[in-house]
């Protein structure tokens, strides 16, 4: 049996073996051996991106190395390196770990094997608490909604709708008080589902019979009911009608809901005239796009997470280029530490101009001319046809539905998007109020239209050509 030090050794030729040699040099060849206790291996890793790095990408890989050599470890503990292997007399110097542009941690919380393997028993995800969400103008009543639900404190909110676009942090929130609620008293039964998963529960429930036991899981044995992503019921009569006798229950028991959506109840087709008013009833809470003070806010926090330290004027040019999506904002960032980490360069503006570029400006922005390439293709027809005085049904239902999504998902005032298809104001307000209209009495076949392009324009967006 080798020694501990010696067996680390050969686990580290082993993946040096199996790894390409840029992932070896980058994320192994750095790591500290700090020591066998009982059955977990302490490893000691540069900081908390190197962490995460390695539980998502080589965690198996690690554990079953390590495992060919010491047959009784069961988890491994990552730490903050403290820059010394435990065993040697001289180790690397602490500046020998710095990453460049950050600053050093004290040694950190150590990792159990439930963190590394993301078992949890809580289904709710440990990152999205109330203290890392960041408030601004922007999401104030739904931070301080979705508290009150959780601590029944301030006011008694018993249910909630989150509403946003994508990617501003409704699940955030959702899971915000799951985690406070169960940490509080974690017998309480917080039942988290999207609509999607409570469609394909329901769904397995009554194929296998076992409806009775499905109400009760989300009826009797619920004492905060959070579902997420409301707009997919579109069209389900059946479900929306078991969810309109969960909510009913849940509320006469005094219990507590919070859904998310990205659209207004009422604004959401093929929706049930009584699911539409109950869940309209509640109080809702819109979250905007976060401004910029939010989002370098928002930066600022991520970055102390990773326990990288950014100077401000890269936090500043980066809140200033990167609008909406938070996930954008965590894409650049990530990327920014990922790029001086495997280039060995600091954290500068020039790094994070290439970066934005990279993540971000790439991407298409959603204009008034790509709604209209998204169109035409769907339709059939030119853009010629859209802009002309043609009344032909197919010409005009395509004109009608351009003129919504252009509101939907741009900032242009009435008249460039008028203009832009030789039209007036007031003849785009008309069209976009009777797509509206229709789309809530969800009869018209011009919701499926909507749904499909709506589709293209984000498809396109995340992968451009
Ligand atoms: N105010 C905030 N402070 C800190 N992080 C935030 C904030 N808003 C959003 N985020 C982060 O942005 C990411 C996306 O947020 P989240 O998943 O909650 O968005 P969402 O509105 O539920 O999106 P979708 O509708 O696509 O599911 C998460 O990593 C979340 O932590």
């Amino acid at each position: 049996m080798p020694s501990e030090v010696d067996g680390w050794t050969i686990v580290k030729q082993k993946l040096e073996g199996s790894l390409p040699r840029g992932q070896f040099d980058l994320w192994i060849a750095p790591l500290e051996f700090c020591g066998i206790e009982g059955n977990s291996i302490r490893l000691g890793c540069r900081n908390n991106f190197h962490v995460q790095w390695l539980k998502e990408r080589l965690q198996r890989k690690i554990l079953d190395a390590i495992r060919s050599v010491f047959p009784d470890i069961r988890d491994i503990r990552y730490e903050i390196a403290s820059g010394r292997i435990k065993g040697e007399e001289k180790g690397p110097r602490e500046d020998d770990y710095a990453l460049p542009g950050s600053q050093r941690e004290p040694v950190g919380r150590q990792l159990s094997i439930n963190d590394v393997l993301e078992v949890r028993p809580s289904p709710f995800n440990p990152r999205f608490t109330f203290d890392h969400f960041v408030v601004g103008t922007c999401n104030q009543l739904a931070y301080a909604s979705s508290m009150a639900v959780a601590t029944g404190q301030s006011f008694n909110v018993p249910s909630l709708y989150l509403l946003s676009d994508s990617g501003l942090g409704k699940s955030h929130l959702s899971h915000a008080v799951g985690n406070y609620v169960l940490k509080k008293n974690p017998r309480l039964k917080v039942r988290y589902v999207t609509a999607e998963q409570f469609t394909n529960e329901m769904i397995a429930a009554l194929k296998n019979d076992r409806m009775e036991s499905f109400k009760k899981k989300y009826r009797a044995s619920c004492d905060i009911l959070l579902l997420e992503r409301i707009e997919f019921l579109s069209g389900k009569e059946k479900i929306q009608s078991e969810l309109l006798y969960t909510i009913d229950e849940l509320l006469d028991r005094g219990k507590k809901i919070i859904c998310t959506g990205s659209r207004l109840p009422r604004e959401i087709p093929r929706l049930h005239e009584d699911l539409k008013s109950r869940l309209s009833g509640v109080l809702v809470a819109p979250i905007e796009p976060p401004d910029f003070d939010t989002r370098f806010r928002i930066l600022q926090k991520k970055a102390s997470q990773e326990g990288v330290k950014i100077p401000l004027k890269v936090l500043e040019f980066m809140a200033g280029h990167i609008e909406g999506d938070v996930r954008k904002l965590e894409s650049c960032l990530i990327g920014l530490i990922a790029k001086s980490n495997i280039l060995g360069v600091p954290i500068d503006i020039g790094l994070a101009r290439d970066v934005v570029a990279m993540v971000y400006e790439r991407l298409p922005r959603v204009d008034i001319a790509l709604i209209q390439q998204l169109v035409c293709e769907t339709f059939d027809v030119t853009p010629q046809e859209l802009a002309s005085p043609s009344r032909k049904k197919r010409v005009a239902l395509a004109r009608k539905i351009a003129f919504y999504l252009c509101r939907e998902y741009t900032r242009e005032s009435l008249q460039t998007i008028g203009s832009a298809f030789n039209r007036n104001h007031s003849t785009v307000v008309y069209a976009v109020n009777d797509v509206k209209k229709k789309l809530s009495g969800g009869k018209s076949s011009l919701g499926k239209y909507v749904d499909l392009i709506s589709r293209k324009l984000k498809i396109r967006c995340a992968f451009p050509e």
